[in-house]
């Protein structure tokens, strides 16, 4: 894909999260690798549902602006994945209510926020590891996504919202929207006795991929 049309392909997304309610105010951010060099990165503060394509910021691999506005303050993390794990193309955080809602409860497995009882949860994401919390924007968040990078494609930060990669935007933007209906459907179903499915369920998604 040409750099333009990543950048609609991005404004074209926001959109869409933005009038489904997955995202509202100046909450969230999404990148993606252009190249080896360089990453688009959406503004900070800017509303996921209004982007441009030609205030979409441009970032080398060191964080320093080629093109467009002020990067999002997460831009530290973000630019931390791609380096740490070549296969993470594309970045999407949320503050999606459900999954939000999710990183407020005490008491997660930080191995695992939520046991799956779907299957496109395990063929999507597999598990969701928790990040403690942090301010946003503080250099602790990318010290801990890095150290998991290669080790997941979701994470929890505890009290703020979802991390979410992909082979490509549209890839991390669809991990992102199964993983809300998951939590959505977690919520639902409190009260309720679950049936998780069984380790030689999981097993048998994880090596068919998706
Ligand atoms: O979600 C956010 C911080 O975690 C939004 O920050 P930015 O507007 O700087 O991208
Ligand atoms: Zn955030």
């Amino acid at each position: 894909m040409t750099d333009l049309e990543q950048k609609e392909l991005m404004v074209q997304l926001g959109r869409s999260f933005y009038e489904r309610g997955y995202s509202v105010g100046g909450a969230g951010n999404l990148s993606v690798r252009l190249d080896e060099n360089r990453v688009l990165v959406t503004p900070t503060g800017s509303s996921l549902g209004r982007l441009k394509v030609e205030r979409l910021s441009v970032l080398d691999m060191d964080g320093n602006v080629l093109e467009g506005d002020k990067p999002s303050k997460e831009s530290v993390f973000h630019l931390e994945m791609y380096r740490k794990n070549p296969k993470c193309n594309a970045i999407v955080h949320l503050h999606c209510t459900y999954l939000t809602a999710l990183s407020c409860l005490q008491g997660l497995d930080p191995t695992n926020a939520m046991k799956a009882f779907t299957p496109y949860y395990v063929m999507r994401v597999g598990k969701m590891q928790v990040i403690p919390y942090y301010r946003p924007g503080s250099p602790e968040i990318a010290r801990e996504l890095s150290e998991r990078a290669l080790s997941g494609k979701a994470f929890l930060l505890a009290n703020h919202g979802v991390v979410v990669t992909g082979a490509d935007l549209l890839d991390a933007s669809d991990n992102t929207e199964e993983l809300e209906e998951t939590a959505k459907l977690f919520f639902t179903l409190q009260g309720q006795k679950i049936r998780y499915l069984t380790d030689d369920e999981v097993k048998d998604l994880e090596n068919r991929g998706k």
